[in-house]
């Protein structure tokens, strides 16, 4: 027996299907919803995502608006720059893509971006929204994590998921949604401190790999009939590797490919964020 798949890409356009009259809703009042980016530097891989989040929102009837700086831009500059998206009144939701370069202050970009407009659900006023269970984006790639799951049918309430990987966008965030009691899961969230990773995946419904550590979860850590959902990217000779090694598969009851998984949910609620912020602006 061979896994379901988690169509993330075809869950993506069903998302966008969604959407698309609640855009048409607004542009009859209208509004239309802009998004915004902030792009540093020329790293090819975030030069591509950008470029899929402006074509993603001309797919739903969204404006988007795009700002590319030098890599050498000062911190002054970059905060300016962020100054004006808050102003701007045609801009809904807007993102920073990082890393930014070594030389400037992440976390002073990010406490300057005006909560209402956090597309990506991770300033500083979301993550404490999140914590406090008050409404607000949410992160983009847990919240596609739970999309994803919920679409398929895979059961949360009550299931024991193991969260490989602490990082703020992902394995913190995804511990803190899965445990709402709109979801209700029971969270492990394992990292390079943890004893017995085999162990933690071993007795668990969902397994969310976001460790960065290619082929980290092997098909003999896998309980039979579990959900394995790869959020790892590396890059092994130039080709995406994701955290979970071939044959995963075989054992699994679902699993999520890498790439076409959770990368496009996590651009599908990156336009979802949005489109809610110009509905609760309107
Ligand atoms: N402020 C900010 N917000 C982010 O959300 C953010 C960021 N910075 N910096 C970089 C990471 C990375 N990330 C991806 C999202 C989707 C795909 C995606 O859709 N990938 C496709 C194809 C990938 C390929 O083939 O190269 C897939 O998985 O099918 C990839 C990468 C968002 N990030």
């Amino acid at each position: 027996m061979t896994a379901t798949v988690l169509d993330g890409k075809a869950t993506k356009n069903a998302i966008f299907d969604e959407l698309t009259p609640r855009v048409a809703a607004l542009a009859a009042r209208g509004i239309v919803p802009g998004l915004g980016t902030v792009l540093v530097g020329d790293d090819p891989g975030s030069h591509w995502y950008v470029k899929a989040k402006h074509s993603d929102s001309a797919k739903v009837g969204i404006n988007s608006i795009r700002r590319d700086l030098p890599a050498d831009v000062s911190q002054e500059k970059l905060e300016a720059v962020v100054e004006e998206l808050n102003a701007d009144p045609a801009c809904h939701g807007y993102i920073v893509q990082l890393p930014l370069p070594g030389h400037l202050n992440t976390g002073r970009i990010l406490d300057r971006i005006d909560p209402d407009k956090d597309a990506d659900g991770l300033a500083p006023v979301s993550l404490g929204r999140l914590v406090l269970g008050e409404t607000g984006p949410l992160p983009c790639t847990p919240w596609g994590i739970v999309e994803l799951l919920r679409r398929h049918e895979v059961p949360i309430a009550g299931a024991r998921v193991t969260v490989v990987g602490r990082g703020v966008t992902v394995g913190r965030t995804l511990g803190l949604l899965l445990t709402r009691r709109s979801e209700n899961a029971t969270v492990t969230l394992c990292h390079t401190g943890t004893r017995d990773l085999a162990a933690e995946v071993a007795r668990a419904d969902i397994v969310i790999a976001a460790a960065g550590v290619p082929g980290l979860i092997t098909p003999e850590m896998v309980r039979p009939g579990a959900a394995v959902l790869d959020v790892g990217v590396s890059r092994v000779d130039g080709a995406i590797a994701g955290d979970v090694a071939p044959g995963v598969e075989e054992v699994a009851g679902f699993v999520s490919p890498n790439p076409g998984g959770v990368g496009p949910m996590t651009r599908a609620m990156l336009v979802s964020n949005v489109v809610q912020a110009a509905e609760r602006a309107s």
